[in-house]
C-alpha cells in the first residue's frame, strides 16, 4: 500500500526542477542541497502568535520589542547552488511586556519581493550579481533587505549592504517603502551596520561600492551622519584601495573605523556570471579611518595588517591619548567558504572551515599615523566566537562588558541527531569583560542546540552591562526555535525564561531590542498631525536608475 507521503503514480515522478544547476520549471520545490535542507529549510512563514508559551519567568521589568531578521528564500532560487545570504528578508518581532510575549513575523516588501510575487518565481539570480537576473527586472533595486533591522526615528529600517534600506512599521511590520531619508541619502548601497551615538542621537552610516549602481566593483565609499532630527549633517566621499567588503564599522567620538576584509569584487567575474566576492588569501586586512565631522576625500587613512577575516565589531572609543580603541572578532581564514578564491571551488574552500578560530582582537590606532602604516593588535582574547554585542548605551564610550555567540569545542555535539551544525557550532553564549579578562561566564546550550546572535536589554538606571540578554535557540534535532532570556551577568546560571515557538524559523543575522517607551513615543510623533508626522518614503528612483533609464549609464545586463 502506498504510504501517504509517497507521490501517487497519477502525479508521476518528482520533476527535475534544476538542470545544469539552473531552475528549469516554475514549480515551487527547493534545491536538495545543504543550504536548503534540515534546519536550513526555508520557513516562509508570516503570522502572529498571541501570548507565547513560556518556561520559567519573563522579568516583569522588560518592556520592549526584540526585532531580528533572517534571510528566508520565498521561491526556489534560480541557481541550485544558491546561498543563504541571498534569501528574502523576513523580520521577527517579539513584543515583551508584563511577563508576557507576542510573536509576529513578516517579509520585507522589497522591490524584489513585489516583482517575484507577481511572477510567482525567483527572477533575481546570484547573490549580488545583476548579470544573472531575468531581463524582466532590469533596473529594479535587487536588494533582499535581509541583514539587520534597526529602529530609527519611529520606523524600522531593514538593511542589506547591497542596496538602500526599506522602512517598516514597528508595530505591524508592514513595509512602508524604500527609505532615502527624505531624499538625503541617494547612494546605491547602504550599510547593514549603521551606528547610533547615544550622546548626540545621531546615526552614523556609510556605503561601500557606492560610486555607480552598487553592482560594478566601484571602490567609492560614502559616509553620512543624520542628526537626531533626521537632517543629514555630513556626507563625505572616499576611495578604497580596491572594492573589498566593508561589512561593519565602529564609531568613537571623533572617528569612524571601516574594517575592509580581503574579499574582493571583480566586474569581469560578475559579467561572467560568477560570485560577487572572491577571497584573496594574499591580501592584507585594512582599516579605513575617517573623521566623523568635516571629512574630505584626502582624509582617509588605511592601516594594514596580515591577511584575516573580520567578524563583527564589539566596541570603539578613544583612549586618554586620543588613540582609537577598536574591538572585533577576527578569524584566521575565509569564513565565507561560499566565496572561494578566484579559480577555486567551494569544496576546496570548505576544507579547513572547521579549523578556523575567531578570537576577539583589540586594536589601538594612532590616527596620526600615515596611510598604509602596518599595525598589530594591542590584545588578542583567546576565545572563539562571533556576533559580539555590548550595552549600546556605551557606543563611542569606554566599555567593559561584551557578549558573543561562542564555540566551545570541548562540549559534545550530537551529529547523529543534528547533522552538520547549520550556521556554525555556536553551542554557547559567553559574557566577557575587558576589566576582568579572566571572566568566562558561559552557558552551553546542550548537544543538540546552537544560539543565534544575542541582543542586550539594559535595565533602567542600571550600570553598564546590567540587564538581560536575549537570543534565539536553534534546536537542530527537533527543527524548532526557542527564545532565551538570561540575566546578562549570569549566563552560566541558565536562562530565566524560554519563550517557546511551535516551529522553526531560519538562521538569522542581526537583531536589536527597542524600548517600549521609544516605540510608543514615536508612534504619537509619527501619527497624522503628530509632531513629526508619518514617515515619507522615497519619491524618486535612485540616481543610477534614472541614469539607466536615460540610457546614459550603458549598464548592459550581460546580453
Ligand atoms: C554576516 C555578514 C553578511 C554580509 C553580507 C551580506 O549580504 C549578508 O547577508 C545576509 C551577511
Ligand atoms: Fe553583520
Amino acid at each position: 500500500m502506498a504510504h501517504i507521503f509517497s507521490l501517487s503514480d497519477a502525479i508521476g515522478p518528482v520533476p527535475t526542477t534544476y538542470q545544469g544547476g539552473r531552475k528549469v520549471t516554475d514549480q515551487v520545490q527547493f534545491p536538495n542541497t545543504v543550504a536548503f535542507a534540515g534546519f536550513n529549510k526555508p520557513s516562509r512563514l508570516e503570522g502572529d502568535i498571541f501570548d507565547l508559551e513560556v518556561e520559567g519567568t519573563i522579568p516583569v521589568d522588560i518592556d520592549g520589542t526584540f526585532y531580528r531578521i533572517q534571510p528566508d528564500h520565498r521561491f526556489p532560487p534560480v541557481f541550485e547552488d544558491d546561498i543563504h545570504f541571498n534569501g528574502d528578508g523576513s523580520v521577527t518581532a517579539i513584543r515583551i511586556k508584563g511577563g508576557h510575549a507576542d510573536f509576529k513575523q513578516k517579509y520585507v516588501r522589497t522591490d524584489r519581493f513585489q516583482h517575484e510575487t507577481r511572477a510567482k518565481k525567483a527572477l533575481f539570480g546570484r547573490y549580488r550579481n545583476v548579470y544573472t537576473d531575468s531581463e524582466a527586472v532590469r533596473g529594479v533595486i535587487r536588494t533582499a533587505s535581509n541583514t539587520n533591522i534597526v529602529f530609527w526615528r519611529g520606523v524600522l529600517l531593514a538593511t542589506k549592504e547591497d542596496g538602500p534600506p526599506f522602512a517598516m512599521d514597528p508595530e505591524t511590520l508592514e513595509t512602508i517603502g524604500r527609505y532615502d531619508f527624505d531624499g538625503q541619502v541617494l547612494s546605491p548601497t547602504f550599510t547593514a551596520h549603521p551606528k547610533f551615538d547615544p550622546e548626540t542621537g545621531e546615526m552614523v552610516c556609510f556605503a561601500y561600492e557606492a560610486g555607480g549602481n552598487g553592482q560594478d566593483a566601484s571602490s567609492d565609499i560614502v559616509a553620512y551622519t543624520i542628526d537626531a532630527d533626521g537632517k543629514k549633517t555630513e556626507e563625505a566621499w572616499y576611495k578604497a584601495p580596491f572594492c573589498g567588503i566593508i561589512h561593519d564599522c565602529g564609531i568613537s567620538k571623533n572617528w569612524v573605523v571601516l574594517p575592509m576584509t580581503p574579499l574582493k569584487c571583480s566586474l569581469e567575474r560578475l559579467k561572467e556570471g560568477g560570485n560577487h566576492w572572491a577571497w584573496d588569501p594574499n591580501e592584507d586586512q585594512y582599516y579605513g579611518i575617517i573623521p566623523r565631522r568635516g571629512g574630505k576625500p584626502e582624509d582617509i587613512r588605511w592601516y594594514r595588517a596580515d591577511n584575516a577575516f573580520h567578524g563583527h565589531v564589539a566596541g570603539c572609543y578613544e583612549d586618554e591619548n586620543g588613540h582609537i580603541v577598536f574591538d572585533l572578532t577576527i578569524a584566521d581564514g575565509n569564513v565565507f567558504f561560499f566565496f572561494p578564491p578566484e579559480g577555486q571551488t567551494v569544496a576546496e574552500g570548505l576544507k579547513n572551515r572547521g579549523q578556523l578560530r575567531s578570537p576577539t582582537v583589540r586594536w589601538v590606532f594612532d590616527p596620526s599615523l600615515p596611510t598604509n602604516s602596518r599595525v598589530s593588535p594591542a590584545k588578542t582574547v583567546d576565545i572563539n566566537g562571533e556576533f559580539s554585542r555590548i550595552d549600546d548605551r556605551f557606543v563611542t564610550k569606554k566599555y567593559s562588558h561584551f557578549w558573543q555567540s561562542a564555540i566551545d569545542p570541548t562540549k559534545p555535539y550530537d551529529a547523529t541527531k543534528c547533522g552538520p551544525p547549520a550556521g556554525g557550532l555556536f553551542n554557547s553564549l559567553g559574557h566577557y569583560s575587558w576589566d576582568d579578562e579572566s571572566l568566562r561566564d558561559v552557558y552551553w546550550a546542550g548537544p543538540t542546540a546552537t544560539f543565534q546572535e544575542p541582543a542586550f536589554i539594559p535595565k533602567e538606571n542600571g550600570a553598564e552591562g546590567e540587564g538581560y540578554l536575549i537570543a534565539l535557540v536553534n534546536h537542530l534535532d527537533t527543527l524548532r526555535n526557542d527564545i532565551a532570556i538570561f540575566d546578562a551577568q549570569k549566563l552560566a546560571k541558565g536562562p530565566l525564561a524560554m519563550l517557546k515557538l511551535p516551529f522553526k524559523l531560519r538562521l538569522g543575522l542581526h537583531g536589536n531590542f527597542v524600548d517600549g517607551r521609544d516605540t510608543e513615543e514615536w508612534k504619537e510623533r509619527r501619527k497624522q498631525g503628530g509632531s513629526v508626522g508619518p514617515v515619507k518614503v522615497a519619491e524618486k528612483p535612485l540616481p543610477w536608475q534614472t541614469k539607466m533609464q536615460n540610457g546614459a549609464n550603458g549598464m548592459a545586463n550581460g546580453h
